[in-house]
């Protein structure tokens, strides 16, 4: 007795056992009820899926932490069809009639999953789920996207990509993806923070940046995390090592000082914040609504930086990857740069806009590596929706996970062949059907036509300017883009080349 504490001691010991014993079994009986209620009772019972998926989340968690729940989606998609039960509540689609189905319906909201609110005093982004502050920030931002306003930002892009190439002529091999990665992050930290990082005049990342691109594998942590209720990310905060901590305070503080020293600039500038400024005049002085605070500037900003940035420099990234593997392709995007243009200083946003063949191996790339390969899930609204001619009850969380879309052999013959011919000509308008990388609706991104702009400009003056070949000692670990690992953004391996200028 004397190893059992005192407080023990003093109840009477069949008792004590007795709750061990119910406890214990109530601890196993649980979840094997949810489990089994999950496979048989739960709404989403008749969709098919594999039982460890239907039956707990947990083999999703798993997958999205291990980096491979891009291709393990996929591979559920290849042999469950169309429509998967990808965990108890969720079900993942490949079948094209969902894209309008999910996204354009007006009662199916994203889910607030990924992007959840840390502090409930903290702001919501553009990214959010809450629909108010979404269509509000939409307003504000809708000015700094417009044809004419992304024309004259373009100007400050072309800017950056003349330096980015002024910079790689002094040098033989590089690696691509860094340099991508530099240029577009300049690019973005511009246009939303009134200055940008220097990275590309330096010739290495700035730390912001560095920081920036290990988000995502924290993101993903959340993502799961967010699905078990549990108060988690509590504890959570106090496991982050110093650190990790200090880096982060640091970052956010970076970011506070950039975007206050663009706010106390004076006159008007062409960026994404003067949009959000001209938004406020006109709110103030109309009394029309609610203006944008300086703290949701700020965060918006941030997730601007980022959304502009890391995404064009993966579609880029992936373009090259497939077509400095194939010469027949290179060819010909070079050829059509080559032709087309008689200076550098030509190609411009305008200028690029209408080349079947560079159009088309980006479009290419962006199918073979999609900048969001896993998708911000959607939730259905009250009473369930119908989606792909099948009842979905309320609560279930909705996604088109683009990389299985995109390789799926129903969507596109041979998936996993780059052929930029399925974008050009007559294929284009059938393969249009299953490609949204960029999504649609509400929700839709804001900057499609700047990132368009964005990566032709530095594709056609790449081309323009340079041979562009793989070294002979470029080691690829990888056979295939998708073999990389994705958590919400992909990890890129290096894309080390051989520059000859032309
Ligand atoms: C190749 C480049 C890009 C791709 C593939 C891409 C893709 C996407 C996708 C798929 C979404 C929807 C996310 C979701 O709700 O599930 C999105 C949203 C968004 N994107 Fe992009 N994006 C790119 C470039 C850009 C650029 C250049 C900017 C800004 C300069 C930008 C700003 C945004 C913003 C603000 C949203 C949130 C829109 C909303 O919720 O209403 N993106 N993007």
């Amino acid at each position: 007795m004397a190893i059992l504490p005192s407080s023990l001691q003093a109840l009477p010991l069949p008792n004590v056992l007795q709750s061990i014993a119910i406890l214990s079994t109530l601890l196993i009986l649980i979840p094997l009820l949810i489990l089994l209620y999950n496979l048989t009772l739960h709404p989403l019972a008749t969709y098919p899926g594999p039982l460890t998926h239907r039956s707990s989340r947990l083999s999703w968690v798993l997958a999205l932490q291990r980096g491979t729940l891009h291709a393990d989606l996929l591979a559920l998609h290849n042999t469950y069809g169309p429509i998967v039960r990808v965990a108890p509540n969720e079900l993942s689609y490949t079948d094209p009639q969902a894209w309008k189905d999910i996204y354009l319906n007006p009662r199916i909201a994203r889910a607030d999953l990924w992007f959840r609110k840390q502090d409930p005093k903290e702001p919501y982004s553009i990214m959010g789920a809450n629909e108010e502050a979404h269509a509000r920030f939409k307003r504000a931002f809708m000015g700094g996207f417009s044809e004419m306003a992304v024309r004259e930002c373009s100007v400050t892009m072309e800017g950056y990509v003349s330096k980015m190439m002024g910079m790689l002529r002094q040098q033989e091999v590089v690696d691509l993806v860094q340099w991508l990665n530099m240029v577009t992050f300049d690019v973005s930290g511009d246009l939303s923070f009134g200055s940008s990082f220097g990275s590309t005049v330096a010739g290495k990342p700035h730390e912001w940046v560095e920081i920036s691109n290990s988000f995502g594998v924290g993101i993903a942590l959340m993502a799961s995390l967010n699905h078990y209720h549990l108060g988690l990310m509590k504890l959570l905060k106090r496991v982050i090592p110093a650190r990790t901590r200090e880096r982060m305070l640091w970052h956010k503080q970076l970011t506070h000082e950039k975007v206050g020293e663009r706010l106390r600039m004076e006159g008007t500038r062409r960026d994404f914040v003067q949009c959000v400024l001209d938004y406020n005049r006109e709110r103030s002085t109309q009394e029309k609504g609610r203006v944008c605070t300086p703290e949701e500037i700020e965060l918006n900003m941030s997730v601007l930086v980022f959304a502009g940035s890391e995404t064009t420099s993966t579609a880029l990234a992936s373009t090259l990857w497939y077509l400095l593997r194939d010469r027949e392709w290179l060819d010909r995007v070079v050829q059509e740069v080559r032709q087309t243009f008689s200076q550098e200083e030509d190609i411009q946003m305008v200028t690029t806009s209408k080349m079947p063949i560079l159009n088309a191996v980006i479009s290419e790339g962006m199918r073979l590596g999609p900048p969001s390969a896993i998708s911000v899930p959607r939730i259905v609204g009250k009473g369930g929706e119908v989606v792909c001619g099948k009842r979905v009850p309320e609560g279930t969380l909705l996604a088109m996970n683009q990389y299985a879309v995109f390789r799926s052999a129903s969507n596109f013959p041979s998936p996993h062949t780059f052929d930029p011919s399925r974008f050009m000509g007559e294929a284009a308008e059938k393969s249009s059907a299953s490609f949204y990388p960029f999504l649609l609706g509400r929700h839709g991104c804001i900057g499609e036509k700047f990132a368009w702009a964005e990566m032709r400009v530095i594709l056609a003056r790449l081309f323009f300017n340079f041979d562009v070949s793989l070294t002979d000692t470029s080691s690829s670990t990888i056979k295939d883009w998708g073999e990389q690992k994705t958590f919400i953004f992909w990890q890129k391996e290096q894309l080390e080349v051989k520059l000859k200028a032309v």
